[in-house]
């Protein structure tokens, strides 16, 4: 029979050489895989963070706790597995969390020697086709000095007194239209929504004398706020695996970041060469502002600060500076306008100091010296910290030595979060997830001791600011910005909750986010204001 060639034999021949074919691609396809996992069994067996606790899955990979950061509910997940597994938790392969307050002054320390991890490097921009870092983005300690040494004395509480003015305009200015939009029309007000606006018209104005406009609009009328908030949910999940940052914002074919903050830049170039050209009209030589202080940077750190640098001191300015602050003045409306007995303390402590005139604003240390408020916004700081994630740093060559003997080898990264240990029973105490601010007081019965030596553990547990030489830099901004508003408007207005018993919306990423629409409330001006 002529067959037609087909390749076939008679024997199977093809089929064999199907299956050697099938083989090969198998081979190809498995031989990879096999590896990872060998090289998985491998680093697993020999990790010397083995003996560590910790979720199945996060002591294989980083992906477990990108997934836990896009939750949404990062913090009080990783709080529920400290309560399973105890103060140490691997929280990845080379990643422990620790709630361990004793150890929160030599991970956060002074001596240079402690790196900030991998996490941070994604808050970056490229400039000139470099990637540039900055003062919260850089890890090398050293670049970090140099970068802070021009400006550090600009946010001590002195330099920070000095543009008390123009909190003052702020302050004045959101009252008008609270005044103005909801009680002179009878209307509810989304104060969460209007304290955010004040955050950023606030930053703006103390940073370069000019305001950002939210307030005056009524709304994020060009999209800023969103976007902050998509940069920074970019911060926290593309942190868990850093190396992501180069597929997806700093991809050099197609960017696949979030949008940039092109209005925040825009606005900080155009406040910077007129006024070096001395054409800002809106800057007033006798009300200082950052802009002046980092220009005059310029000229006492010549080798470190030059135009580009100032650009990026305003950015971190405007980026680090309001959300931050707008979450936590959120939270201490939202806490205490829920709670009567608070509320009302807090209402009559603040009011009988008679600091708050119709023209004038609470002046900031006159605030400061009321105790209930003090207590008021520790307590906050406490339980809602701006930052609620592990903040990263890498073991140094000695290694870090734990309470249960163990010792961390140097290259791990641990950390603390400012949720988890400012939750911990053992310093705050058994009530240490209830809202409670006159647990900062002294009681009747504590001698002077008693209390000091009990405040000073509670400092050293409380991280809402981070610690050490790369504590937060606008920590004096931000208390000045709480402390006198909420003394003025607690002062000129009654306040009543829209639905109080409703239990608000967060996010918990990087930010512990509050969102719009938790706290409404009708007010109504005091006789007198
Ligand atoms: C309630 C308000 C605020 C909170 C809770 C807060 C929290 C923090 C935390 C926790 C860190 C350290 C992060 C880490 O080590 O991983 C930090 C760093 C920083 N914050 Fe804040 N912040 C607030 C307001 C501000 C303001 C108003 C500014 C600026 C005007 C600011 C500027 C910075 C800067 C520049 C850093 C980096 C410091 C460095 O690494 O040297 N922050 N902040």
């Amino acid at each position: 029979m002529n067959a037609t060639h087909t390749g076939d034999d008679g024997f199977g021949g093809e089929a064999v050489m199907d299956a050697l074919r099938a083989n090969k691609l198998a081979v190809v396809l498995l031989t990879p895989a096999i590896t990872f996992w060998i090289w998985s069994i491998g680093s697993y067996l020999n990790s010397p963070l083995r003996r560590y606790p910790g979720p199945f899955l996060a002591r294989w990979t980083n992906i477990w706790r990108l997934l836990q950061v896009i939750s949404g509910e990062y913090a009080p997940r990783m709080k529920k597995l400290h309560e399973k597994y105890g103060p140490i938790v691997r929280l990845g392969p080379n990643l422990l969390d620790l709630d361990l307050p004793e150890l929160s002054r030599v991970i956060y320390n002074t001596d240079g020697k402690w790196m900030k991890s991998d996490f941070y490097k994604n808050n970056s921009a490229i400039v000139d086709g470099k990637i540039t870092y900055h003062l919260f983005s850089q890890v090398d300690n050293v670049e970090h000095a140099r970068l802070k040494r021009p400006i550090v004395r600009h946010y001590s509480v002195p330099s920070v007194l000095a543009l008390e003015k123009h909190m003052d305009k702020v302050i004045n200015d959101l009252c008008g239209h609270l005044e103005k939009r909801f009680i002179d029309q009878n209307k509810t007000c989304d104060f969460g929504a209007w304290l955010a606006y004040y955050a950023w018209d606030f930053i703006s104005a103390v940073t370069f004398s000019k305001r950002f406009g939210y307030m005056e609009k009524g709304c994020d009328f060009d999209g800023t706020l969103h976007i902050a908030d998509q940069a920074i949910d970019y911060l926290g999940i593309v942190g868990q695996m850093p190396f992501l940052d180069f597929c997806l914002d700093k991809n050099p074919i197609v960017r696949i970041g979030p949008p940039n903050l092109d209005n925040v830049a825009r606005i900080a170039v155009e406040a910077l060469f007129p006024r070096l050209k001395g054409e800002d009209k809106n800057f007033d030589p006798k009300n200082p502002d950052f802009l002046q202080y980092f220009i005059d940077s310029k000229t006492s750190h010549p080798e470190v600060v030059d135009d580009g640098t100032i650009i990026n001191y305003l950015l971190l300015n405007l980026i680090a500076g309001a959300d931050t602050t707008a979450i936590t003045m959120r939270a201490l409306f939202y806490y205490t306008l829920r709670n009567p007995a608070i509320w009302n303390r807090l209402v009559s402590e603040v009011r009988a100091t008679d600091i708050v005139t119709r023209e004038t604003p609470a002046p900031y240390q006159a605030a400061r010296a009321i105790p209930y408020l003090e207590a008021v916004v520790r307590e906050t700081l406490r339980m809602h910290p701006a930052v609620s994630m592990t903040m990263e740093r890498i073991v140094p060559t000695a290694g870090l030595s734990l309470p249960d003997g163990s010792t961390v080898p140097a290259g791990t990264q641990v950390g603390m979060n400012p949720y988890i240990v400012g939750r911990n029973r053992d310093v705050f105490g058994d009530d240490a997830e209830v809202y409670r601010p006159e647990r900062w007081l002294q009681r009747a019965d504590e001698p002077d001791d008693v209390f000091q030596e009990r405040m000073r553990d509670w400092n050293a547990a409380e991280l809402t600011f981070g610690g050490g030489s790369r504590i937060c830099l606008g920590r004096n901004l931000s208390q000045m910005e709480v402390y006198k508003v909420v003394a003025t408007v607690v002062t000129r207005y009654d306040f009543e909750m829209v639905n109080p018993e409703r239990t608000w919306k967060t996010v918990s990423r990087w930010f512990y986010r509050v969102e719009n629409g938790n706290i409404m409330v009708n007010l109504r001006r005091r006789s007198g204001f």
